[in-house]
Protein backbone atom coordinates (compact mmCIF):
# COMPACT_ATOMS: atom_id res chain seq x y z
CA UNK A 1 0.00 0.00 0.00
CA UNK A 2 0.95 3.30 -1.16
CA UNK A 3 1.84 6.00 2.13
CA UNK A 4 0.43 9.19 1.98
CA UNK A 5 2.78 11.59 0.18
CA UNK A 6 5.23 13.94 2.07
CA UNK A 7 3.76 17.34 1.68
CA UNK A 8 6.35 19.69 0.53
CA UNK A 9 4.86 23.23 0.82
CA UNK A 10 2.64 25.21 4.11
CA UNK A 11 0.17 28.02 3.48
CA UNK A 12 1.59 30.37 6.33
CA UNK A 13 1.50 34.11 7.11
CA UNK A 14 4.58 36.20 4.95
CA UNK A 15 5.27 39.32 6.37
CA UNK A 16 4.23 42.32 4.22
CA UNK A 17 2.26 40.13 1.70
CA UNK A 18 -0.82 38.55 3.43
CA UNK A 19 -0.28 34.72 3.18
CA UNK A 20 1.73 32.56 1.10
CA UNK A 21 3.24 29.55 0.31
CA UNK A 22 6.62 27.95 2.37
CA UNK A 23 9.10 24.84 1.03
CA UNK A 24 8.51 22.20 3.91
CA UNK A 25 11.67 20.30 2.26
CA UNK A 26 13.86 21.29 -0.10
CA UNK A 27 12.52 20.95 -3.41
CA UNK A 28 14.50 20.19 -6.69
CA UNK A 29 13.69 21.59 -9.80
CA UNK A 30 11.21 20.18 -12.49
CA UNK A 31 9.59 18.82 -9.28
CA UNK A 32 5.67 19.15 -8.95
CA UNK A 33 4.45 21.33 -6.07
CA UNK A 34 1.11 20.98 -6.19
CA UNK A 35 -1.76 19.72 -8.82
CA UNK A 36 -5.36 21.28 -8.10
CA UNK A 37 -8.63 21.50 -9.40
CA UNK A 38 -10.68 24.98 -9.31
CA UNK A 39 -13.16 25.52 -6.80
CA UNK A 40 -14.78 28.52 -9.36
CA UNK A 41 -14.52 29.37 -12.80
CA UNK A 42 -14.92 31.85 -14.60
CA UNK A 43 -14.91 32.50 -18.64
CA UNK A 44 -14.06 36.02 -20.53
CA UNK A 45 -16.52 34.91 -22.99
CA UNK A 46 -19.87 36.41 -20.60
CA UNK A 47 -21.13 39.02 -22.53
CA UNK A 48 -24.04 41.03 -19.67
CA UNK A 49 -23.39 41.75 -15.96
CA UNK A 50 -26.67 39.86 -15.55
CA UNK A 51 -24.45 36.62 -16.74
CA UNK A 52 -21.48 37.55 -14.64
CA UNK A 53 -23.59 37.99 -11.72
CA UNK A 54 -25.61 34.38 -11.93
CA UNK A 55 -22.37 32.79 -12.75
CA UNK A 56 -20.71 34.04 -9.53
CA UNK A 57 -23.62 34.04 -7.31
CA UNK A 58 -24.74 29.97 -8.62
CA UNK A 59 -20.49 28.75 -7.64
CA UNK A 60 -20.24 30.76 -4.75
CA UNK A 61 -23.56 29.73 -3.12
CA UNK A 62 -22.53 25.98 -3.53
CA UNK A 63 -18.96 26.28 -2.25
CA UNK A 64 -18.67 24.15 1.23
CA UNK A 65 -18.88 25.97 4.13
CA UNK A 66 -14.85 25.48 4.23
CA UNK A 67 -14.34 26.45 0.68
CA UNK A 68 -16.30 29.70 1.27
CA UNK A 69 -14.40 30.47 4.21
CA UNK A 70 -11.14 30.48 2.46
CA UNK A 71 -12.53 32.22 -0.78
CA UNK A 72 -13.41 35.17 1.14
CA UNK A 73 -10.20 34.94 3.14
CA UNK A 74 -8.44 35.41 -0.19
CA UNK A 75 -7.12 39.47 -0.99
CA UNK A 76 -9.01 41.34 -2.43
CA UNK A 77 -7.05 44.88 -4.19
CA UNK A 78 -10.56 46.09 -5.68
CA UNK A 79 -12.89 46.20 -3.23
CA UNK A 80 -17.03 46.36 -3.45
CA UNK A 81 -19.76 47.78 -1.76
CA UNK A 82 -21.92 44.60 -1.97
CA UNK A 83 -21.34 41.06 -1.77
CA UNK A 84 -21.32 40.20 -5.08
CA UNK A 85 -18.89 42.95 -6.24
CA UNK A 86 -16.71 41.68 -3.10
CA UNK A 87 -16.75 38.35 -4.63
CA UNK A 88 -15.76 39.36 -8.54
CA UNK A 89 -12.86 41.75 -6.80
CA UNK A 90 -11.69 38.28 -5.01
CA UNK A 91 -11.60 36.70 -8.36
CA UNK A 92 -10.20 39.20 -10.39
CA UNK A 93 -7.06 39.50 -7.43
CA UNK A 94 -6.63 35.83 -7.68
CA UNK A 95 -8.00 33.85 -10.26
CA UNK A 96 -5.11 31.81 -12.48
CA UNK A 97 -5.16 31.24 -16.33
CA UNK A 98 -6.95 27.66 -17.28
CA UNK A 99 -5.26 27.85 -20.62
CA UNK A 100 -3.16 29.26 -22.94
CA UNK A 101 -5.58 32.02 -23.99
CA UNK A 102 -6.08 33.46 -20.58
CA UNK A 103 -10.16 33.53 -21.45
CA UNK A 104 -10.67 31.33 -19.02
CA UNK A 105 -9.55 31.51 -15.15
CA UNK A 106 -10.04 29.80 -11.84
CA UNK A 107 -10.16 30.01 -8.42
CA UNK A 108 -7.62 27.55 -6.31
CA UNK A 109 -7.78 27.26 -2.88
CA UNK A 110 -3.84 26.22 -2.58
CA UNK A 111 -2.11 27.63 -5.64
CA UNK A 112 -3.64 31.31 -5.26
CA UNK A 113 -1.87 31.57 -1.91
CA UNK A 114 1.36 31.84 -3.91
CA UNK A 115 2.87 35.45 -4.37
CA UNK A 116 4.45 36.91 -7.21
CA UNK A 117 7.84 37.56 -8.01
CA UNK A 118 9.22 38.76 -11.50
CA UNK A 119 11.94 35.92 -11.31
CA UNK A 120 9.72 33.15 -9.44
CA UNK A 121 11.29 29.85 -8.50
CA UNK A 122 8.14 27.72 -9.43
CA UNK A 123 5.30 28.55 -12.92
CA UNK A 124 1.68 27.54 -12.91
CA UNK A 125 0.06 25.77 -15.64
CA UNK A 126 -3.40 24.75 -16.78
CA UNK A 127 -3.02 20.65 -17.64
CA UNK A 128 -5.69 20.09 -20.14
CA UNK A 129 -4.94 16.22 -19.50
CA UNK A 130 -5.08 16.44 -16.09
CA UNK A 131 -7.30 18.83 -15.71
CA UNK A 132 -5.76 20.16 -12.76
CA UNK A 133 -3.64 23.38 -12.73
CA UNK A 134 -0.21 22.51 -11.73
CA UNK A 135 2.70 24.02 -10.42
CA UNK A 136 6.31 23.08 -10.82
CA UNK A 137 9.31 24.31 -9.61
CA UNK A 138 12.28 25.78 -12.01
CA UNK A 139 14.93 26.45 -9.86
CA UNK A 140 15.91 23.90 -6.77
CA UNK A 141 13.51 25.69 -3.55
CA UNK A 142 15.60 25.56 -0.21
CA UNK A 143 12.96 24.40 3.08
CA UNK A 144 12.17 27.46 4.25
CA UNK A 145 11.88 29.58 0.85
CA UNK A 146 8.87 31.28 -0.05
CA UNK A 147 7.16 29.55 -3.28
CA UNK A 148 6.68 32.19 -5.88
CA UNK A 149 5.48 32.78 -9.64
CA UNK A 150 5.45 35.47 -11.68
CA UNK A 151 1.82 36.95 -12.39
CA UNK A 152 2.70 38.60 -15.52
CA UNK A 153 2.39 37.26 -19.16
CA UNK A 154 5.44 38.73 -19.90
CA UNK A 155 8.40 40.15 -18.34
CA UNK A 156 9.32 43.45 -19.30
CA UNK A 157 11.53 45.94 -17.62
CA UNK A 158 11.27 47.25 -13.90
CA UNK A 159 9.24 50.50 -14.56
CA UNK A 160 6.37 48.57 -16.59
CA UNK A 161 6.24 45.56 -14.53
CA UNK A 162 5.80 47.32 -11.11
CA UNK A 163 3.12 49.77 -12.68
CA UNK A 164 1.34 46.45 -14.10
CA UNK A 165 1.46 44.77 -10.70
CA UNK A 166 0.37 47.75 -8.65
CA UNK A 167 -1.92 48.78 -11.28
CA UNK A 168 -3.38 44.63 -10.93
CA UNK A 169 -2.64 43.41 -7.85
CA UNK A 170 -2.06 46.40 -5.70
CA UNK A 171 1.39 45.91 -4.66
CA UNK A 172 4.71 47.51 -5.44
CA UNK A 173 6.99 44.67 -5.73
CA UNK A 174 10.22 44.13 -3.93
CA UNK A 175 11.64 40.76 -5.24
CA UNK A 176 15.22 40.19 -5.58
CA UNK A 177 14.96 41.60 -9.87
CA UNK A 178 12.92 44.36 -8.92
CA UNK A 179 15.92 45.52 -5.97
CA UNK A 180 18.93 45.24 -7.93
CA UNK A 181 21.63 48.01 -7.59
CA UNK A 182 20.85 50.49 -10.06
CA UNK A 183 23.78 49.58 -12.75
CA UNK A 184 22.36 46.23 -12.58
CA UNK A 185 18.86 47.21 -12.96
CA UNK A 186 19.73 49.68 -16.10
CA UNK A 187 21.62 46.44 -17.53
CA UNK A 188 18.82 43.91 -16.98
CA UNK A 189 15.99 46.29 -18.17
CA UNK A 190 17.99 47.12 -21.57
CA UNK A 191 18.22 42.99 -22.30
CA UNK A 192 14.82 42.67 -21.63
CA UNK A 193 13.55 45.79 -23.76
CA UNK A 194 15.94 44.19 -26.45
CA UNK A 195 13.76 41.08 -26.09
CA UNK A 196 10.57 42.49 -26.51
CA UNK A 197 11.91 44.45 -29.14
CA UNK A 198 12.50 41.40 -31.24
CA UNK A 199 9.32 39.58 -30.53
CA UNK A 200 7.72 42.46 -31.69
CA UNK A 201 9.30 41.98 -35.04
CA UNK A 202 9.06 38.18 -35.07
CA UNK A 203 5.13 38.51 -34.28
CA UNK A 204 4.72 41.59 -37.07
CA UNK A 205 6.40 39.22 -39.75
CA UNK A 206 3.79 36.21 -38.28
CA UNK A 207 4.08 32.92 -40.07
CA UNK A 208 5.47 34.33 -43.36
CA UNK A 209 8.50 35.79 -41.86
CA UNK A 210 9.08 31.83 -40.84
CA UNK A 211 10.26 31.28 -44.59
CA UNK A 212 11.11 34.93 -45.43
CA UNK A 213 13.62 36.15 -44.41
CA UNK A 214 14.35 32.92 -42.71
CA UNK A 215 18.14 33.67 -41.86
CA UNK A 216 17.42 36.81 -40.20
CA UNK A 217 14.83 35.59 -38.05
CA UNK A 218 16.89 32.64 -36.84
CA UNK A 219 19.37 35.02 -35.92
CA UNK A 220 16.70 37.54 -34.14
CA UNK A 221 16.02 34.36 -31.89
CA UNK A 222 19.50 33.21 -31.12
CA UNK A 223 20.14 36.82 -29.93
CA UNK A 224 17.31 36.28 -27.47
CA UNK A 225 18.53 32.93 -26.30
CA UNK A 226 22.16 34.47 -25.71
CA UNK A 227 20.81 37.43 -24.02
CA UNK A 228 18.08 35.13 -21.89
CA UNK A 229 21.46 33.05 -21.09
CA UNK A 230 23.43 35.65 -19.53
CA UNK A 231 20.68 36.49 -17.18
CA UNK A 232 20.35 35.15 -13.95
CA UNK A 233 16.25 34.63 -14.59
CA UNK A 234 15.30 30.74 -14.19
CA UNK A 235 14.82 29.32 -18.03
CA UNK A 236 13.99 33.20 -18.74
CA UNK A 237 11.83 33.22 -22.01
CA UNK A 238 13.34 29.93 -23.72
CA UNK A 239 10.22 28.37 -23.45
CA UNK A 240 9.19 31.10 -26.05
CA UNK A 241 12.55 31.23 -28.01
CA UNK A 242 13.51 27.45 -28.82
CA UNK A 243 9.47 26.97 -30.20
CA UNK A 244 10.32 30.02 -32.59
CA UNK A 245 13.57 28.47 -33.67
CA UNK A 246 11.60 25.16 -33.98
CA UNK A 247 8.89 26.47 -36.50
CA UNK A 248 11.48 28.40 -38.10
CA UNK A 249 13.60 25.20 -38.70
CA UNK A 250 10.55 23.11 -39.77
CA UNK A 251 8.71 25.85 -41.66
CA UNK A 252 12.16 25.49 -44.05
CA UNK A 253 12.51 22.27 -44.39
CA UNK A 254 15.59 21.62 -41.79
CA UNK A 255 14.73 18.51 -40.08
CA UNK A 256 17.76 18.00 -38.37
CA UNK A 257 17.74 21.56 -36.93
CA UNK A 258 14.05 20.98 -35.96
CA UNK A 259 14.40 18.22 -34.23
CA UNK A 260 17.87 19.79 -31.78
CA UNK A 261 15.23 22.30 -30.85
CA UNK A 262 12.17 20.25 -30.47
CA UNK A 263 14.39 18.43 -27.69
CA UNK A 264 15.42 21.86 -26.12
CA UNK A 265 11.75 22.27 -25.90
CA UNK A 266 10.60 18.94 -24.78
CA UNK A 267 13.72 19.45 -21.56
CA UNK A 268 11.70 22.59 -20.47
CA UNK A 269 8.33 21.13 -21.22
CA UNK A 270 9.45 18.58 -18.64
CA UNK A 271 10.69 20.11 -16.46
CA UNK A 272 8.01 23.28 -16.37
CA UNK A 273 5.29 21.13 -17.32
CA UNK A 274 5.51 17.50 -16.38
CA UNK A 275 5.97 14.22 -18.36
CA UNK A 276 1.89 14.08 -18.43
CA UNK A 277 1.41 17.56 -20.30
CA UNK A 278 -0.26 17.85 -23.84
CA UNK A 279 3.19 19.97 -24.58
CA UNK A 280 5.48 17.24 -23.77
CA UNK A 281 3.34 14.97 -25.92
CA UNK A 282 3.52 17.30 -28.64
CA UNK A 283 6.83 18.06 -28.59
CA UNK A 284 7.96 14.19 -28.02
CA UNK A 285 5.93 13.78 -31.05
CA UNK A 286 8.22 16.32 -32.89
CA UNK A 287 11.40 15.00 -31.62
CA UNK A 288 10.71 11.51 -33.16
CA UNK A 289 9.14 13.17 -37.07
CA UNK A 290 9.81 17.25 -36.84
CA UNK A 291 8.04 16.74 -40.21
CA UNK A 292 4.63 15.97 -38.60
CA UNK A 293 4.66 19.70 -37.65
CA UNK A 294 2.25 21.33 -39.71
CA UNK A 295 4.64 24.18 -41.15
CA UNK A 296 6.86 21.69 -42.51
CA UNK A 297 6.93 21.88 -46.67
CA UNK A 298 6.34 25.61 -46.46
CA UNK A 299 10.15 26.00 -47.94
CA UNK A 300 12.75 23.29 -48.61
CA UNK A 301 15.40 25.56 -48.78
CA UNK A 302 17.11 24.99 -46.03
CA UNK A 303 16.47 20.78 -46.60
CA UNK A 304 18.15 18.50 -44.46
CA UNK A 305 16.95 15.38 -42.37
CA UNK A 306 17.19 14.45 -39.18
CA UNK A 307 20.22 11.77 -39.99
CA UNK A 308 22.47 15.01 -40.45
CA UNK A 309 22.40 16.06 -37.11
CA UNK A 310 26.52 16.46 -36.30
CA UNK A 311 26.60 15.26 -33.30
CA UNK A 312 30.66 14.93 -33.40
CA UNK A 313 31.14 18.69 -32.88
CA UNK A 314 32.19 19.88 -29.75
CA UNK A 315 29.67 22.38 -27.73
CA UNK A 316 30.59 25.74 -29.77
CA UNK A 317 31.04 24.64 -33.04
CA UNK A 318 27.28 22.86 -32.65
CA UNK A 319 25.95 25.84 -31.57
CA UNK A 320 27.28 27.81 -34.24
CA UNK A 321 26.08 25.25 -36.95
CA UNK A 322 22.37 24.78 -35.05
CA UNK A 323 21.68 28.62 -35.07
CA UNK A 324 23.90 28.97 -39.01
CA UNK A 325 26.19 31.34 -37.65
C1 LIG B 1 -3.17 35.78 -5.54
S1 LIG B 1 -2.99 36.65 -4.04
C2 LIG B 1 -1.66 35.81 -3.30
C3 LIG B 1 -1.99 35.32 -1.91
C4 LIG B 1 -2.23 36.41 -0.90
N1 LIG B 1 -0.98 36.91 -0.37
C5 LIG B 1 -3.13 35.96 0.24
O1 LIG B 1 -2.89 36.36 1.37
O2 LIG B 1 -4.09 35.24 -0.03
C6 LIG B 1 -2.36 38.15 -4.67
C7 LIG B 1 -2.17 39.22 -3.63
O3 LIG B 1 -1.13 38.86 -2.73
C8 LIG B 1 -0.31 39.97 -2.44
N2 LIG B 1 1.01 39.75 -3.02
C9 LIG B 1 1.36 38.84 -3.95
N3 LIG B 1 2.65 38.89 -4.22
C10 LIG B 1 3.18 39.88 -3.49
C11 LIG B 1 4.47 40.43 -3.36
N4 LIG B 1 5.50 39.97 -4.04
N5 LIG B 1 4.63 41.46 -2.48
C12 LIG B 1 3.59 41.95 -1.77
N6 LIG B 1 2.33 41.47 -1.87
C13 LIG B 1 2.12 40.43 -2.71
C14 LIG B 1 -0.98 41.18 -3.08
O4 LIG B 1 -1.86 41.73 -2.15
C15 LIG B 1 -1.76 40.55 -4.22
O5 LIG B 1 -2.86 41.32 -4.60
Amino acid sequence: MQGTPEKIYAVEHIPGKGRGVVALTDITKGTRVMSEKPIITISQNITSIQQLRTCILDQVSSLSKYDRQEFFSMANVYGGINPLETWYGILRTNALPMGPNLDTGGIFLQACRINHACDGNAVHCWNENLNQLTIHAIRDIRKGEEITISYLATLRNRQARQDELLHNFGFLCACQLCCLPLGESKCNDAALDRIHAIDDIIEKRGIKGLVKPAQKMLSYVDEQVRIWKKTTIAEGGLTRAYPDAFQIAVANGDLARARVFAERCLRLYETSLGNDSPDVAEYGAFVVNPATHKYYGMSTKWATTVDEIPYSLDTQSFEDWLWRR
